[in-house]
């Protein structure tokens, strides 16, 4: 099954099956990408995790629904599609807007997740005004008007250069997403601030962030890891936001380290 219908929008989304008694790892994407960006992580988890990947709404092949959005309408859609796959106790690995997501579902669902991985991500992203001239651009230029400057944030200068098809992909994969989807997102990251509820956060946590991440620098990052108890944070060498993306390997390796920390516990999935 590809797609599913949850509170109203078409979840495009992917379940890979692994061993018996494993934790599903949940990876849930960032602002203007959809999930082929965890592609290179997800083919070195595969056979030793199941796992889920979904565009959430408004984003790659998943619906619009109605727009402005709230975090918490992200949420709902995981925690919705989560109950859908049968999928509980999940290590839930979100990037950026998807580690807000991930946040958000610990404080409201806390029975679908086992551990966090926040990926260069914030319990608070910008401020209002940034969203607002970012929306205001969106909707009048259009993606493309973003496009280069977003790609500074993303990606360090050694993966811009013009010769790397990768760089060209994921630039596509940002200028073809939905100009109303992305505005909506924004509009959702503008008004979460996660603050208190991610203060509360009792499931072991590994914070991840990119050395060179210009949209939630380590600095940034590294404040959200104070806030959770017990927290791990790490960085990780040669990567902007997206590592991932840039430095899967690395990214990989971090993850399954975290993972062999963890206790064994009941992890059913459908
Ligand atoms: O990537 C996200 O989900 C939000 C943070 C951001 O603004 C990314 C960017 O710099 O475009």
């Amino acid at each position: 099954m590809q797609f599913a219908t949850v509170n109203d929008v078409i979840l495009h989304h992917q379940l890979i099956g692994g061993p018996a008694g494993r934790p599903v790892i949940v990876f849930s994407n960032s602002l203007g990408t959809d999930f082929r960006i965890w592609r290179d992580v997800v083919v070195r988890l595969a056979g030793d995790y199941p796992i889920v990947t979904y565009d959430k709404r408004g984003h790659g092949l998943s619906d619009l629904g109605q727009v402005p959005y709230s975090i918490d309408d992200h949420v709902l859609d995981l925690a919705a599609l989560l109950d859908r796959l049968d999928v509980r106790n999940a290590i839930i690995c979100g990037l950026s807007v998807g580690g807000m997501i991930a946040q958000g579902l610990a404080a409201k669902r806390p029975d679908l997740v086992k551990a966090l991985v926040l990926c260069d991500t914030a319990h608070k992203i910008g401020t209002a005004d940034m969203w607002n001239a970012r929306i205001e651009s969106v909707e009048t230029k259009g993606i493309e008007s973003l496009a280069d400057a977003v790609m500074e944030r993303w990606f360090t200068p050694a993966f811009r250069r013009p010769e790397n098809a990768a760089y060209h992909g994921y630039r596509t994969m940002l200028t073809r997403q939905s100009a109303v989807g992305y505005a909506a997102t924004c509009a959702a990251l503008r008004d979460a601030d996660l603050t208190e509820s991610t203060r509360n956060i009792a499931v072991p946590t590994l914070c991840v962030v990119g050395d060179q991440d210009g949209s939630t620098p380590p600095d940034l990052v590294l404040s959200m890891a104070k806030l959770i108890a017990g927290a791990r944070y790490e960085v990780i060498k040669d990567a902007g936001h997206i590592p991932c993306v840039e430095q899967p390997e690395m990214l990989t390796e971090m993850i399954r380290a975290f993972i062999a920390t963890l206790p064994a516990g009941d992890e059913p999935h459908g």
